[in-house]
């Protein structure tokens, strides 16, 4: 009986309602049967199929590559994944790094590469991947070491490790940001698109995590890439990273949304028919403070996500502050609020295969990947100095 009443919002349309009911719909029926912990590869190549099939990737790509929306519409993505995961964060995972492992490709590619890359992703034919992480260069993306060095005019060859990438081996093909000529730090990388079949791209080990996914470190050792198939300008990669991230960093929040709306309705339902000192555990003034302060954290959280999503759709061009305060709030209150769902519950809370149980493991993660709160943190902090710092020089040139 999970509340949809905040998409009465104003951030919302008609179509995002539409949307929520479908992919609710969809996700009841299909994906229990479609998802076996024991198989997590399986699962996952059976999910995209599935929600290929079922038209909800088309709601990670552009219009014109078979898409929904013109551009991306973020409050679709966060909407698609906050329903799916309150149902299986494998299923809200399948469909995050569709859009995520296309988003470059989509915001700076080529219409030869949109066009042959963008549609089997949305029909769930082919499975996406974003390799970014390296093992000497996770939170400070500027120190990655991986080289991509011209070989002839027409293509160039990477070298380098990549690693946390998930889909990491299912995938069809991976964004991979590499260092290209002289200029140091952030100004030196540059994004392409490549094959996973390429010859030199092997996959080194499999990571499992306590909420498993595909997951794996990558080798690149010679890999040929076509100059072509480059996104953005050379020395640009660094960009393009931060853009798409601007992008899924509020959908991480919606995801963190959707396992803290499970956790909340779950504890409800326990606290109303659980009876503690011969009334309802709903009843005791601790349990009701306990229930307050999860709601709030899901409102506050919910408010932060949807409202950088919509301020994104307005045609924002960028949306850092927003998308890193959406994540900040959004993962952190959603640990806290599942913590408490745990807590309620009490030994049952942590009893393998309890919904408390699979939320807690689900959750740790989304406070690290796609910029660990920490990072969210520095770029909101660097963002309100330098705004404090515009608007004090704006004073004074004005005196
Ligand atoms: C569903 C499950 C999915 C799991 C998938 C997981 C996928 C992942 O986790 S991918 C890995 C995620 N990694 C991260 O998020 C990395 C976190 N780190 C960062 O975000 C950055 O390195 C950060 C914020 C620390 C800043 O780094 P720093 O080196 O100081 O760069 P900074 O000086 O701010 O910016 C460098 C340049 O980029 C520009 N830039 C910065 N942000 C942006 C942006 N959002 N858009 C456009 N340009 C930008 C700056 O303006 C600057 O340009 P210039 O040099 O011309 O002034």
């Amino acid at each position: 009986m999970i509340d949809n009443s905040f998409l009465n919002w104003p951030f919302f349309e008609e179509r995002h309602r539409v949307l929520a009911a479908a992919v609710e719909l969809w996700a009841r029926e299909n994906v229990g049967g479609l998802v076996s912990h024991h198989d997590i590869d399986g699962s996952c190549r059976r999910l995209v199929e599935a929600m290929g099939q079922a038209g909800i990737l088309k709601h990670a790509i552009p219009a014109a590559y078979g898409g929904e929306s013109d551009t991306l519409d973020v409050r679709s993505l966060c909407i698609v994944r906050e329903t799916l995961a309150r149902f299986d964060g494998l299923a809200d995972f399948a469909f995050a790094m569709q859009g995520l492992g296309t988003g470059s490709i989509s915001l700076y590619g080529s219409d030869e590469l949109k066009a042959h890359y963008l549609p089997p992703v949305g029909r769930g034919e082919k499975i996406a991947a974003f390799a970014l992480s390296e093992p000497e260069a996770g939170s400070d993306v500027a120190a990655l070491a991986t080289t991509a060095e011209p070989d002839g005019p027409d293509h160039v060859v990477i070298d380098g490790e990549k690693t946390w990438i998930s889909n990491g081996g299912i995938a069809d093909h991976y964004v991979v940001f590499a260092r290209t000529g002289e200029a140091p730090g952030a100004r030196g990388l540059t994004a392409f698109v490549v094959d996973a079949d390429t010859p030199g791209l092997t996959v080194k080990e499999r990571i499992d995590t306590i909420a498993p996914h595909p997951l794996a470190t990558l080798s690149f050792k010679n890999v040929r890439v076509p100059a072509s198939h480059q996104l953005g300008k050379g020395g640009e990669g660094f960009k393009v990273a931060m853009a798409t991230l601007d992008i899924f960093r509020s959908t991480v929040g919606a995801a963190a949304l959707g396992f803290a709306r499970s956790a909340l309705d779950e504890t409800i339902c326990h606290t109303m028919t659980r009876t503690l000192f011969n009334a309802p555990l709903s009843d005791l003034q601790m349990t009701q403070a306990t229930l307050a302060d999860m709601v709030a954290k899901v409102d506050a959280a919910a408010l932060l996500v949807y409202r950088a999503a919509w301020t994104k759709d307005q045609g924002a061009e960028r949306v850092t502050r927003e998308a890193a305060l959406a994540k900040l709030v959004a993962t952190e209150n959603a640990q806290e609020v599942i913590d408490s769902a745990v807590q309620l519950h009490g030994g049952k809370g942590v009893t393998i295969g309890s919904k408390p149980e699979a939320l807690y493991r689900e959750i740790r993660a989304l406070r690290i990947y796609e910029g660990a709160s920490e990072i969210q943190k520095v770029v909101i902090a660097r963002q309100a100095v330098a705004e404090h710092a515009a608007r004090k020089a704006k004073k004074i040139a004005a005196e």
